[in-house]
């Protein structure tokens, strides 16, 4: 099998010190691919390109936004051109239902479209000031950060690879990217496009190797401006603790325990299926999935004898089988997620549906869990504390609006949460209440590109997409112009 290598300064080549990994596919164990596994070296030698293309030869930072766009246009097109291996790719790699790899890619295409379009957009302002040394005039310009490291995890590969390449590129930086070891092989096929749509030796640079060897140089280097990563809140902690070197711009997207609060006045199909989306989508395997269910509490047994009903009923199998569900990542994701299964049942939560393993049939090799709902939860239980990142849901009742809002927000994370009741006005109450990034009103998990998305709290800082994602990436700078020059007579009292 061909080694998918390295693209550093326009050029593909293997490790420094030959290193391969073989990457699997989570639905039966084989190899897929094998690709670089690279160390320290190779990220120094991708940053020491950025840094180059960025400082000395500039052609990308001073191309004009509208020909900037033109190529993350042409990236656009060349993705959506090949959706269907980019989706499979995604698909054996990760391991998700291929409809859901078709809405990545979709989404991946769009959201080059989107920065392509903002680039060209008015930026920065012009202020009237008053006139302390005569007349004067102020402006902001918005600039690239200069070079950028930038880390994905493997949960949606190509996507979170693009929200966070298409607004760096936008905007003008150079860019070092590290995916995740697990699931590098869209990002290879991405970096194929960028080469083929000629984008400027060494704007865009690929390191593919584990975190700790390939990653953490970014976050330790000094000619590293900025680090935006998405990933486990440790990791993400790791990062700002590293990043404090030479104070280098830091984004975090990190993890989140998200609810999902139900009144009894909700739709109760609605709220069983979007409840299903929120966190069985991905395998659950999703930063903002809805994984504490708060259910009022005259509700709780129907909703939760329908929410099992339907979940045992959910089609399991290989991604491009395209069933309900896929396996999770890896071996060790499904080993983790085991573990949190065996702790929930020890202190006490009710196991009401899956919590094992699926072998069935083509199922016997893969990593493919049962999705899993545990009812009578309490919120000092791990299951309810620390996020599970598998399709595992946890469910508590509430009596009144007050206690719902107080269980919310009892967690360390805030990205995420969901309400579903038909009282339009306690939507938006409780909405307005909940201390996290992203909410849903009666649905829960679609995002789009045009609207921010982070997390409050131990979820990070920072937002990825929307105007706030392109602006992460921009320096603004004052500038303040003498409208009359000449001498202002300060000294000559
Ligand atoms: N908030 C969001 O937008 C968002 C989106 C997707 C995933 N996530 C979070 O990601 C986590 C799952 O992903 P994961 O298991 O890949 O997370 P992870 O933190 O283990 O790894 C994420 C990335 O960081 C790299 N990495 C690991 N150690 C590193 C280090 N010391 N220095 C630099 N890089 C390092 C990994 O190689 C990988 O590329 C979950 O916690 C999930 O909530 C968050
Ligand atoms: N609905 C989508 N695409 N969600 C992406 C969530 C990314 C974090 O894991
Ligand atoms: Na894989």
């Amino acid at each position: 099998m061909q080694s998918r290598q390295n693209y550093i300064n326009g050029q593909w080549q293997a490790a420094l010190l030959g290193q391969t990994r073989d990457i699997l596919n989570p639905a039966n164990g084989d190899v897929i691919g094998v690709v670089a596994d690279s160390t320290a070296e190779d990220t120094l030698q991708a940053i020491a390109a950025a840094k180059h293309a960025f400082y000395q030869q500039g052609d990308w930072r001073h191309m004009s936004g509208p020909r900037r766009a033109d190529m993350l246009y042409r990236i656009a097109d060349a993705i959506r051109a090949r959706t269907e291996e980019l989706a499979l790719l995604d698909c054996l790699d990760n391991g998700k239902p291929l409809r859901e790899a078709r809405c990545d890619i979709e989404d991946a295409a769009a959201c080059f479209r989107y920065y392509a379009g903002l680039i060209g957009k008015p930026q920065g302002g012009v202020y009237e000031v008053p006139d302390g040394f005569g007349p004067m005039h102020a402006y902001s310009l918005h600039e690239p950060v200069g070079v950028c490291g930038l880390i994905t995890p493997w949960n949606y590969p190509l996507l979170m690879a693009t929200w966070k390449l298409a607004p760096a590129l936008a905007a003008g930086n150079c860019v070092v990217f590290k995916p995740s070891e697990l699931t590098p092989l869209s990002s290879v096929v991405l970096f194929e496009i960028f080469h083929e749509v000629g984008l400027p030796a060494g704007t865009a640079n690929l390191v593919l190797g584990s975190g700790p060897a390939a990653g953490q140089p970014l976050a330790d280097s000094h000619d590293v401006d900025m680090i935006t990563f998405t990933g486990s809140t440790r990791t993400g902690q790791l990062i700002a603790r590293a990043a404090v070197g030479n104070l280098k711009r830091v984004g975090l997207e990190l993890g989140g325990k998200s609810p999902n609060i139900i009144f009894a006045d909700a739709d109760l199909e609605g709220a069983v299926e979007w409840a299903m989306i929120g966190v069985f989508f991905n395998q659950g395997q999703v930063c903002s999935a809805g994984s504490r269910i708060l259910i009022e509490a005259s509700l709780k047994d129907r909703f939760v004898a329908r929410l099992a009903e339907r979940a045992n009923a959910m089609t399991i199998g290989p991604g491009v089988s395209d069933p309900d569900m896929g396996p999770l990542v890896s071996a060790g994701q499904l080993e983790k997620v085991l573990g949190f299964i065996e702790r929930a049942k020890a202190e006490g939560a009710t196991l009401v549906c899956g919590g094992q393993r699926h072998t069935d049939g083509d199922c016997a090799r893969g990593y493919f869990l049962r999705p899993t709902i545990f009812d009578n939860c309490r919120s000092d239980m791990e299951i309810c504390r620390e996020e599970v990142f598998g399709p595992v849901v946890a469910i508590q009742t509430f009596s009144d609006e007050a206690e719902a809002i107080r269980l919310a927000n009892d967690t360390p994370y805030g990205l995420a949460g969901g309400v579903f009741t038909t009282d339009g006005a306690r939507a938006l109450r409780v909405m307005k209440a909940l201390r996290a990034g992203v909410t849903w009103i009666n649905c829960y998990n679609p995002t789009f590109n045009e609207a921010p998305w982070g997390g409050y709290k131990m979820s990070g800082y920072g937002r990825d997409l929307g105007v706030n994602g392109l602006l992460e990436y921009q320096q603004v700078k004052q500038v303040n112009i003498n409208l009359q020059p000449g001498p202002v007579g300060w000294y000559s009292r």
